[in-house]
C-alpha cells in the first residue's frame, strides 16, 4: 500500500523538541520518489552560531556498518566469502572458537563481547583516553576477547562493535585492500555519494560540516566539543562520515537492489527479533512503526552525533535525520520520532 505523505510539520516539531532537550542543532532530510523535503533547527557550531543545514556532514557512528555489511554481500556475490563459513577460514586463529561465521558475526549473534561497553564506561573520560589514539584491528579484538562470550555462537542477539570490527578485517584480507578502498571503490563512487568518506585515522571532516557536541554523565555540565577524534575505536564498525542526502542514496539503492544480489539482499533481511518492534539482519535494521509501515537501515551513535538513516521496503523513501550531540537518550529517543512523522504521515485526530 502507498505511503501517507510526510509530516514535515511532525517532523520540524521533533526537531525543536530535540533542541529543547540539549541537541544544539537538528536536521532532517527526506527523499520521497522525487520530492526531496528538508528541515533543520539550531546551529552546527555553537561559537560562531552558524546555522546547522542538511548539506552539514556529519559522523554517521553505526550506520557504517549497514555499509561494511554491503561490501562483505558484494564478496559473496563473486563467491570470495560465505556467510555460514568460520570465521577463522579466513583469518586463521582470530576468534577462540571456529563455530563462529560470517553470519553470526553480521547478525550479532556471534557472542563477541562490545570491547566499548569498558572503554565508554565513564563517558567523557573514557572518549578523551581514545580521540587521537590510533588502534589496529586486532588490538579492538584483543580487548574484546579479555572477557567470556555473551552467548554460544548463533543462540542469541547481543549487539557488539567487535562483530563490525571482524567485518572490516574480513574485508581487507579478501580484497587485498583496505576498508576505505573498499568502501569508495564499491558504493560511494557507483552511487556518487560526493558528500560521504572514510577518512580514519584523520581527525577532520572535510569541507562543511555540524560540529559535534558530547553530552557529559554529570546533569547540567557543559557539553564537550568532540569534533576531532580518530573514531579508530570503531573503524568499519562507525567510522564513516555523510550528509543525509547521501545516506539516503544509499539506502534507498540497497533496498531497491543496486548494491547487491537479489539473493544476498534476501540475506540481508534474514531478520532476528530484538524486541516487539525491532529485528535485526545482517549489518541491518527493521523497525516497524506505529502505523504498521515497517521500515530498513540503522541507527548511530558517536560522541558528538546521533543519526537514523531508514527507508521503505521498495526503497522509494527514505529518511536520514541526525543531531549534534550524544549521550543524551531522551534526544536519542525523541528523533526516533522523525520515522513517525517521515513513513506514517500526520497522526490520525
Ligand atoms: C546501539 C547504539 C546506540 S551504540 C552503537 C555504536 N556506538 C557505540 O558503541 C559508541 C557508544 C558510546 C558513545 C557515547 N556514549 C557513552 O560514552 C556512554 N557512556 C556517546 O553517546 O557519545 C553505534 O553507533 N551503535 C548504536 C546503534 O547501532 O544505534
Amino acid at each position: 500500500a502507498a505511503l501517507t505523505k510526510p509530516d514535515l510539520e511532525g517532523v520540524r516539531a521533533v526537531l525543536r523538541t530535540a533542541r529543547q532537550q540539549g541537541a544544539p542543532g537538528a536536521l532532517a532530510r527526506i527523499d520521497d520518489r522525487d520530492t526531496v523535503y528538508r528541515a533543520v533547527t539550531g546551529v552546527a557550531d555553537r561559537k560562531t552560531g552558524r546555522t546547522i543545514s542538511t548539506l552539514d556532514r556529519f559522523r554517521i557512528g553505526s550506520v557504517t556498518k549497514t555499509f561494511s555489511a554491503v561490501v562483505l554481500l558484494q564478496l559473496v556475490d563473486e563467491k570470495k566469502l560465505r556467510l555460514d563459513t568460520s570465521v577463522n577460514h579466513y583469518l586463521p586463529g582470530l576468534l577462540p572458537d571456529d563455530g563462529i561465521t560470517v553470519r553470526h558475526v553480521l547478525s550479532h549473534r556471534s557472542g563477541l563481547y562490545d570491547y566499548t561497553n569498558d572503554m565508554f564506561a565513564r563517558t567523557v573520560p573514557g572518549f578523551e583516553a581514545v580521540r587521537t589514539k590510533v588502534f589496529t584491528y586486532r588490538e579492538l579484538v584483543k580487548r574484546s576477547l579479555r572477557h567470556a562470550r555473551t552467548n554460544r555462537p548463533g543462540a542469541a542477539y547481543s549487539y557488539s562493535n567487535t562483530n563490525f570490527v571482524v567485518a572490516g578485517m574480513l574485508i581487507e584480507k579478501l580484497t587485498g585492500r583496505s576498508v576505505q578502498t573498499a568502501y569508495q571503490d564499491r558504493i560511494f563512487e557507483p552511487l556518487k555519494l560526493r558528500d560521504t568518506f572514510y577518512v580514519h585515522p584523520d581527525t577532520k571532516l572535510p569541507g562543511r560540516h555540524a560540529r559535534g557536541y558530547l553530552t557529559p554523565d554529570t546533569p547540567g555540565a557543559a557539553l564537550v566539543d568532540a569534533t576531532r577524534q580518530t573514531t579508530s575505536w570503531a573503524q568499519s564498525a562507525g567510522s564513516i562520515i555523510s550528509t543525509a542526502g547521501d545516506l539516503n542514496t544509499f539506502l534507498s539503492a540497497l533496498l531497491r537492489g543496486k548494491l547487491t544480489s537479489a539473493a544476498s539482499l534476501d540475506q540481508m533481511q534474514r531478520w532476528w527479533k530484538v524486541n516487539s518492534n525491532t529485528s535485526y539482519g545482517l549489518g541491518l535494521r527493521r523497525r516497524t512503526l506505529s502505523c504498521g509501515v515497517s521500515v530498513y537501515g540503522h541507527t548511530g551513535a558517536v560522541q558528538g552525533y546521533y543519526t537514523y538513516a531508514f527507508t521503505s521496503k521498495d526503497g522509494k523513501r527514505s529518511l536520514s535525520a541526525a543531531v549534534n550531540t550524544s549521550n543524551n537518550g531522551t534526544v536519542l529517543n525523541t528523533m526516533f520520532g522523525t520515522l513517525e512523522s517521515a513513513f506514517c504521515g500526520k497522526r490520525a485526530k
